[in-house]
């Protein structure tokens, strides 16, 4: 799990060297993990799983799904998972402690929400500062009686106590924002309820819980209308069949190296096997807009979901105005794309991304601060950040020798290794630990693209 205390941190420093090059993979697609052990938990039967993200938030899902009865082993590379069947959940024995990790939690909230037992989850000091009032709406609709930690600025946050029932009300919900947590929360709860579950989805995320809940064999209706809302309709008390999947690498990891190599001088690299998803290859895109040379060789579909190598480029980027309606598509990417536009040339506007306050930290304050840190000219929004690029030139932090927080966030502290390595004289970071949530390795990773 991640720590809280400041004896657990480990500081980290960043700094030029050369160009990048070399062939790497990036660790499995942490949405898809979650939703592989959770899936493959209510299957009844053996499921194998290869190319699992074996990040602490990952990990904490599996120790969720263990608690609560399912039989989890690892063997080699393939991860066995002995389901339980569809409300064949046991209530746990003690508070179920979920890390860093909001989709384990939320996703877990709703699975419960239907099932007869009573169910507390508990986390770290980011996960349990974090909202989860979206998630306890449609799930009190449901009949779950759901207690939470009322939160100083009127937010119900972790710890929590979920009371499930069974059976439970299905309902029509339409997403008040746009999350696949929140989408996935429901539907889960639906799968061990009578009747049609339904979700309307005005702004489409992330479709990972849909394409695997068919792929388990439930009954799963998606249906966009002319103004772009999906409802998604999932027929309850549905049997899944065990199944054997594939974990393609996972883009929001994949964003660290593709940015990195825009943005050193001469570099040349594949990162290989990353998940292409439309719904969540949007920071691809927007790189592409902004001028990246970026290659996308040997599509294939890996596990039901398109994947490609991608072969990127040193390119000199131009600043772009970001459309706000893409940021479902990358929303975890804006971080990265931060770093990317302090080297572009002119203005990078982005809005509509409320969302990144409320992640593991205020991202929208924390890239603020320490790109500012790092001299780049940055305006923060209450919805976005707007930043004049240095058009290639780059960041200052050697004289007064920068020292960036990555206040328990795995991508705030990914996102300036990065811009350490484009930043005269390099910088630190306070505490590098955070980054084992999702991309374990990734101080090795860097390391060895630059000695390839
Ligand atoms: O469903 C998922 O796997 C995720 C959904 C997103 O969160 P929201 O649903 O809060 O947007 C994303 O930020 C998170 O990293 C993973
Ligand atoms: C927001 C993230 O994850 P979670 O909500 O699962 O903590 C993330 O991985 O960037």
């Amino acid at each position: 799990m991640t720590q809280n205390s400041s004896a657990s941190k480990t500081s980290k420093r960043f700094s030029p060297a050369g160009p990048l090059s070399g062939k790497i993979t990036v660790p499995g697609d942490k949405s898809i993990s979650h939703r592989a052990l959770i899936l493959s938990s209510l299957a009844i039967g053996k499921s194998r799983i290869t190319g699992l993200l074996e990040g602490e938030d990952v990990l904490a899902t599996a120790e969720a799904m263990r608690a609560m009865g399912a039989k989890i082993e690892k063997n080699d590379d393939v991860w066995t998972v002995h389901g339980v069947g569809t409300g064949g959940l046991m209530q746990p024995e003690a508070a179920i402690e979920m890390g860093n990790s909001g989709t384990s939690t939320r996703l877990l909230m709703g699975l419960v929400a239907s099932h007869d037992i009573s169910t507390t989850f508990t986390g770290d000091a980011s996960l349990t500062a974090r909202p989860m009032g979206r998630v306890i709406d449609p799930l009190s609709e449901m009949g779950a009686n759901i207690q939470a930690r009322p939160s100083g600025d009127g937010k119900s946050c972790l710890p929590l106590t979920v009371r499930g029932i069974c059976p439970a009300v299905p309902i029509a919900y339409r997403l008040p924002v746009a999350s696949a947590q929140v989408k996935s929360a429901i539907l889960l709860a639906g799968l061990n309820t009578p009747g049609i579950t339904r979700v309307m989805e005005p702004i489409p995320t992330r479709d990972h819980s849909e394409t695997m809940l068919r792929g388990f064999g439930a009954e799963l209706a998606v249906e966009t209308n002319t103004d772009g809302v999906r409802t998604i309709s999932l027929t309850g008390e549905a049997e899944l069949n065990p199944q054997n999947i594939k974990v393609p690498g996972d883009p929001s990891s994949a964003a660290f190296p593709v940015v990195a190599a825009l943005l050193v001088p001469g570099s040349d690299i594949v990162v290989q096997n990353v998940g292409i998803n439309a719904t969540r290859a949007g920071l691809f895109q927007v790189l592409q807009n902004m001028g990246a040379d970026l290659t996308f060789k040997r599509k294939r579909t890996v596990g039901g979901e398109p994947v490609a190598d991608i072969h990127v480029r040193h390119s000199a980027l131009t600043g772009i105005e970001v459309p706000s309606g893409i940021a479902p598509c990358m929303i975890d990417e804006f971080p990265v794309l931060f770093v990317a536009a302090s080297l572009a040339d002119g203005v990078t506007r982005t809005t509509g991304l409320q969302e990144l306050r409320v992640k593991e930290s205020d991202r929208l304050s924390q890239m603020a601060r320490g790109l500012e840190t790092l001299g780049v000219e940055v305006t923060e929004q209450a919805d976005g950040l707007t930043i004049q690029g240095t058009g290639g030139k780059p960041l200052t932090g050697g004289r007064n020798k920068p020292v960036i927080e990555t206040a328990l966030d795995h991508r705030i502290a990914m996102s300036f290794a990065v811009a350490g390595l484009v930043t005269k004289g390099g910088l630190a970071l306070d505490d590098m630990t955070p980054a084992q949530t999702s991309f374990p390795g990734f101080v090795e990773m860097l390391k060895g693209l630059s000695k390839a």
